[in-house]
């Protein structure tokens, strides 16, 4: 007898997400797609219908289209992905980063509200959440993360102001952002940490397309006594020790990259590399990644992997 396929709708599946998300279900069985007609891809009432026959729909959209969608939800069996900023810090919501915590699993596999997270909060809550936890990092240490990102990051609107014949000189050259501290991750970062206050972060967008560098510098002296880099790197390779998406990287593994390291290193990969690098007085911590994958559709198609229960990478590239 044939198995019943899931039926999955992606709303805002034209948009820079969307696409990966859809490109990741090729060569799937256990999934029928729900398209919607191109001239109709904005039409609320069309939207509604689609999202209720669904038993699972994506949002790939802007914020505020997000919370619209949402609010279109009557057949109460509808699961929810979401990849936008609306819900992350939402009651309600499960944080769809499932090697945080056994908790944090078992809150997508059995949700049916999931937010994935921001880019840029997923390097660095990948690299702070454990150490407070842990009490390695007291919550009330100000932190600052700097973040170097590709354009593909700004969704379709930047792409095209990159990838435009004629462009101003600046988009030749990385540029910083975010400047007024009031960037969309700062609430998630904060929040799922457990941090005290919100941690000062510099964003830079760069001219290439994907991939994405977080970094976390952090005192010593600081940090629970006796704590080297050495320790703290075999501290985070037992955290990870059982997850398949995130990769700690040996001890001094920086040396191989020449001392460099690359925004699009993982660019086309959907796992997180960890690297502690630095000496007894100022570490570094660094998640390498790739936007779109691990920080955005390679994320949400983990999490509907696991409230399926199949295999947690199906259809990714690890
Ligand atoms: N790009 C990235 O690296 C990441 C993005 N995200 C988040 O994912 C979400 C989507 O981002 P991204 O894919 O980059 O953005 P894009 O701008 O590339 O795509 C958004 C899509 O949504 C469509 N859309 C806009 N309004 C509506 C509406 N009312 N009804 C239906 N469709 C609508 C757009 O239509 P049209 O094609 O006409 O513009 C577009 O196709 C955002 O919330 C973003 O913040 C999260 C993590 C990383
Ligand atoms: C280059 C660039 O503009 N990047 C976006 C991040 C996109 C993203 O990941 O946003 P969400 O995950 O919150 O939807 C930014 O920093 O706002």
């Amino acid at each position: 007898m044939e198995k019943t396929k899931i039926k999955i709708f992606i709303d805002g599946s034209e948009g820079t997400t969307g696409l990966r998300i859809h490109e990741r279900f090729s060569g799937r069985d256990d999934i029928a797609l729900i398209s919607i007609e191109p001239d109709k891809r904005k039409d609320i009432e069309e939207r509604k219908r689609l999202i209720n026959q669904s038993d699972i729909t994506f949002l790939c959209l802007p914020d505020a289209a997000a919370r619209e969608a949402v609010g279109l939800v009557d057949n109460t069996q509808v699961k929810i992905i979401d990849t936008s900023t609306a819900h992350r810090t939402e009651e309600g919501w499960a944080y769809g980063f499932p090697e945080l915590s056994v908790q944090h699993r078992k809150n997508i596999k059995e949700g049916k509200r999931i937010a994935v997270p921001g880019c840029h909060a997923t390097g660095f809550i990948s690299l702070v959440y454990p150490i407070v936890a842990e009490k390695i990092l007291p919550a009330d240490y100000p932190v600052s993360a700097f973040s170097l990102t590709g354009y593909s990051g700004g969704g379709k609107k930047m792409i095209a102001e990159y990838e435009a014949d004629k462009r101003a000189k600046e988009y030749d050259a990385p540029r910083e952002y975010a400047l007024s501290q009031k960037h969309k991750h700062l609430k998630e970062m904060k929040k799922v940490t457990g941090l005290t206050r919100e941690p000062l972060f510099s964003p830079i967008v760069a001219d290439y397309y994907s991939g994405m560098v977080v970094s976390v510098p952090l005192y010593g002296d600081y940090l629970k006594e006796e704590t080297t880099p050495k320790k703290l790197h075999e501290f985070f390779a037992d955290f990870y020790k059982d997850q398949k998406f995130i990769k700690v990287m040996p001890f001094g593994s920086e040396d191989g990259l020449k001392g460099m390291m690359a925004g699009n290193g993982c660019s086309g990969w959907d796992g997180l590399r960890i690297f502690v690098t630095g000496n007894e007085e100022r570490v570094l911590l660094t998640a390498q990644f790739d936007n779109l994958g691990k920080g955005a559709s390679g994320a949400a198609v983990q999490c509907l992997n696991i409230m399926l229960g199949c295999g947690e990478d199906k259809g990714l590239n690890l």
